[in-house]
């Protein structure tokens, strides 16, 4: 039950700084945080990451039913017995909901984090998209540390 909680905070600060970006900023507008390196900047895109398969919102919906019904099936199933590995299942799942709530009102994705990460200028994202990338990182992390158990495991 915790876990969705999380989830819950995520689509709702997601959802939150969404609503303000669209009420309070003109699309393309942008406001310089860090000289830079970080800027607010109002984006929307009807695609997934880098815009790929713009428009492709059936597409869209299918993928993120698909990838909900696994990460509350692994929720269920094993996280509940290991909290790094339910908090990433958290991030992912509130991420995925975030981006999903958008595509069916929105028919597109708010965006509006815009770094340029050494000059390079890095796709605008949300909210949503940091906690499917850090819930992606923390899975990895998770993997890692329990190949490296089992291995020490079987060296006895
Ligand atoms: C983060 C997943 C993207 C997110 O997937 C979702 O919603 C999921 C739940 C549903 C998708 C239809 C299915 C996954 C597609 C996988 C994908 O696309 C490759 C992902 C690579 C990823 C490594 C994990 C890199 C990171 C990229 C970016 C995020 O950097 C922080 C740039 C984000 C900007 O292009 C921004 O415009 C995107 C816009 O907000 C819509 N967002 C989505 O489609």
């Amino acid at each position: 039950m915790f876990y969705y909680i999380i989830a819950l905070l995520i689509i709702l600060l997601d959802q939150l700084t969404k609503w303000m970006v669209v009420h309070y900023m003109k699309l393309g507008e942008s406001i310089q945080v860090i000289e830079n390196l970080l800027y607010i900047t109002s984006h929307r895109n009807r695609g997934a990451a880098w815009g790929i398969l713009q428009g492709q919102m059936w597409f869209f919906y299918i993928i993120t039913v698909i990838v909900m019904i696994g990460l509350v099936y692994y929720l269920e199933k094993e996280a509940k017995y290991n909290k790094l590995f339910g908090i990433s299942i958290a991030l992912m799942l509130g991420g995925a909901m975030g981006n999903f709530i958008d595509r069916v009102f929105r028919k597109e994705v708010v965006d509006f984090v815009n770094t340029y990460i050494f000059t390079y200028d890095f796709p605008i994202f949300n909210v949503a998209d940091s906690a499917l990338v850090i819930g992606v990182g923390l899975i990895m992390l998770h993997m890692l540390r329990e190949e490296r158990e089992a291995k020490k495991n079987q060296d006895g």
